[in-house]
């Protein structure tokens, strides 16, 4: 086990608001320094001056320049990396910017953290890298296999790299929560895209609490992922108007878009099979099969039938009721409703 005390830890994309979020936990924990890496300076100001804190240290830089995240990990014990374009959309448009910072961004962190020293390097994916549909959970998934591959072609490094991966967090800037706060504020009607989709729910706390666990727990190349329940859009805009005040919200359904799944996946049967239970967390340990392939049809993987894919529809399923409960253990949707109710 690790210990975080004392630790000087750096958060590639610093800035966002799983950085926020972590640092705030990791100031409360006596941590020696934070290093933030990230690509815009007046967020940076921003969180220096709303911390206010002198263990956080900010660098300008960006995960495609290797130098500038050398810099960023000098006398560095752990790093989160954090950055990544994470939008569906954009990366839809522009794939080649997802590989840039995505992969090669993630490889560069790698690489960097190897040489610097740096004692454990926990990468965050997401549900879209499992049979990935969209050039986002494309350039996701291969950033997981590099990962992989550095472990597998690694055996003796010093630093244990790993994965976790989660779905959507609630509230997250531009998500489907806040949004629909939105709608029900101007009256508006709510936009379901299409009502039977699901999505697991996740807060950003508990994000926090799965990179901690990975950080705390990880062998080279594992992958972590935290059970969540999920819900369906339809519930979930149902359950964000009746918290707003709003009973019988007008619905329009505007129809599924670009690169989107039905349901999503957090675990494919396969790494199901391979996985231990660890309470609130799945943990799948890396292949560290070789390269021998005639090994792989020989033995073959016969449990493999019998697992199902870890998913949002098969997942624990919450109603309109257990969903509210969840969303208000939320501080954006505790103030919300203090203010309905005031
Ligand atoms: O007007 C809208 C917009 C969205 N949705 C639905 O709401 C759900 C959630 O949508 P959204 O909050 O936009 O999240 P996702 O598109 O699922 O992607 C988010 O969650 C991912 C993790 O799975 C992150 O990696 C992405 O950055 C983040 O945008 C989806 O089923 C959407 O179809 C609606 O019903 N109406």
């Amino acid at each position: 086990m690790t210990s975080i005390q004392g630790a000087t830890i750096a958060i590639t994309g610093g800035t966002g608001s799983f950085g926020s979020t972590m640092v705030r936990h990791l100031l409360a924990r006596d941590v020696a320094a934070i290093h933030i890496l990230s690509r815009d300076e007046a967020k940076q100001d921003e969180m220096r001056k709303r911390f206010s804190d002198s263990r956080l240290r900010f660098f300008l830089g960006d995960v495609r320049d290797r130098e500038s995240v050398a810099q960023a990990f000098v006398d560095t014990d752990f790093v989160f990396h954090a950055a990544a374009l994470k939008q569906v959309p954009s990366c839809e448009f522009f794939p080649e910017q997802a590989v840039k910072t995505n992969v090669t961004g993630s490889h560069n962190v790698i690489e960097a953290a190897a040489a610097a020293g740096v004692r454990s390097v926990v990468c965050l994916s997401t549900d879209k890298a499992v049979y990935p549909v969209n050039a986002m959970g494309m350039s996701k998934a291969l950033m997981e296999k590099t990962v992989q591959a550095f472990a597998r072609n690694h055996p003796h490094s010093k630093t244990v790299v790993s994965v976790t991966r989660y779905g959507n967090v609630m509230y997250s800037r531009g998500s489907v929560i806040p949004l629909f706060v939105r709608q029900s504020e101007r009256g508006e009607p709510l936009t379901i895209t299409e009502p039977s989709m699901t999505r697991f729910l996740m807060s950003l706390q508990e994000s926090v609490d799965l990179v901690e666990h990975a950080f705390l727990h990880a062998e080279p190349g594992d992958l972590f992922v935290r059970k969540a329940p999920a819900s369906t859009v339809s519930v979930l805009a149902q359950a964000v108007a009746e918290l707003m005040g709003d009973a019988s919200p007008d619905i329009r359904v505007i129809g599924t878009r670009h690169g989107e799944k039905l349901h999503e996946t957090l675990l494919s049967r396969e790494e199901m099979v391979k996985a231990t239970d660890q309470g609130d967390y799945f943990r799948v340990p890396l292949d560290a099969r070789s390269l021998e392939y005639e090994l792989y049809f020989e033995e073959g993987e016969r449990e493999v039938v019998a697992v199902q894919d870890y998913t949002s529809e098969n997942t624990t399923r919450l109603d309109v009721a257990g969903t509210k409960e969840i969303l208000l253990q939320l501080p954006e949707m505790q103030k919300l409703v203090g203010m309905a109710l005031a």
